[in-house]
């Protein structure tokens, strides 16, 4: 597939803070690409760069083999950034209608609607009048609006509850299988890990991992064998088997973190423990970050980043 993403050895510098240092990736036609890192790593001034909205201090920055200020390559991307600024004198058909007309091929309004789950009655609401998450919606419908082969989407599901963060990631899945690559960044480790097919992750202005999730779990956590208990067994019995480094007990079920999953399934089918439903999974995606980027606190079920 080819390239239509290039960041050759970007810097970009701001007063004397070094935000991005020395940064090269591509990205191939087709991908979902997720950014992660923690706050102030750099990833909006790197989709920025991207966009063409900001120039770097040192380095190329190329979409499509081009500059990314080109008209022919302007035509091709679609952004959605963390602020929401729409023009506020416009109703939200009128502004929709206003971005396609810059487009050669821009996408059908009723499928722009479907995309984006705003509603009909939005239509001719005054965009000031729209609520935080409507706002969001008309963001991405103008990202979506020229039907753009590449889109790039800085913490698109910021503030969507869970429903519809679910809807969104379930249509960028269906764009991405139409052909659309498709950058994003996050914060929710969750989602990244479901849906993007490789995550470069930054810290500190600097690319610190690039991989598929699966890739950089396999390399970078310990794999874990999962079970249930038919007989109680102690957590210090776990705890001084062959192989473990860590255990987790809930009721009957059992985590044990494994030094190598193959030598200690082995142990446990020699030692017949009395457990079923065996599964071996890999570690998850919050200890890569902390492996990678040093602190980490959690929330719910997700997993936020301090900046060290
Ligand atoms: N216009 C600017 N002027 C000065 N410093 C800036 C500017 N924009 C960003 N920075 C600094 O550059 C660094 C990277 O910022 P950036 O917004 O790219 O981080 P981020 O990874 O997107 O963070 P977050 O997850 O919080 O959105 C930060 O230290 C930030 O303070």
């Amino acid at each position: 597939m080819q390239t239509i993403v290039e960041l050759r050895n970007v810097t970009k510098e701001f007063q004397q803070k070094k935000a991005v240092k020395d940064v090269s990736f591509s990205i191939k036609q087709g991908e979902m690409v997720a950014i992660l890192g923690a706050n102030g790593a750099g990833k909006t001034t790197t989709m920025r760069m991207l966009l063409g909205l900001m120039k770097p201090t040192r380095g190329t920055v190329s979409l499509f083999q081009k500059n990314p200020r080109q008209k022919e390559v302007l035509e091709k991307i679609g952004g959605m950034l963390q602020e929401v600024s729409v023009m506020d004198s416009l109703k939200v058909r009128e502004l929709i209608q206003l971005i396609q007309s810059y487009y050669q091929n821009p996408i059908e309004l009723t499928t722009l609607l479907e995309l984006t789950g705003l509603q009909e009655e939005d239509w001719n609401q005054r965009t000031e009048k729209l609520s935080g998450g409507q706002k969001r919606r008309l963001n991405f419908a103008l990202a979506l609006a020229g039907n753009p082969d590449l889109l790039f989407l800085d913490e698109p599901t910021v503030g969507m509850d869970v429903t519809s963060r679910e809807q969104f990631w379930k249509k960028m899945k269906e764009l991405n299988r139409q052909g659309k690559t498709i950058l994003f960044t996050t914060h929710y480790l969750q989602e990244a890990d479901e849906v993007a097919g490789r995550i470069i992750m930054i810290n500190k202005g600097e690319v610190v991992g690039d991989g598929t999730p699966a890739h950089l779990k396999e390399k970078l956590t310990k794999p874990r064998v999962m079970f249930q208990e038919r007989t109680p067994y102690t957590l210090d019995f776990y705890q001084n088997f062959p192989f473990v480094e860590d255990v987790q007990k809930e009721k009957d079920k059992v985590t044990l973190v494994a030094k190598n999953s193959d030598q200690l399934l082995k142990e446990i089918f020699d030692r017949q423990l009395n457990i079923y439903h065996i599964e071996v999974k890999l570690g998850r995606l919050e200890e890569v970050f902390s492996q990678l980027l040093g602190e980490k606190k959690e929330v719910g079920n997700e997993m936020f980043l301090d900046a060290k």
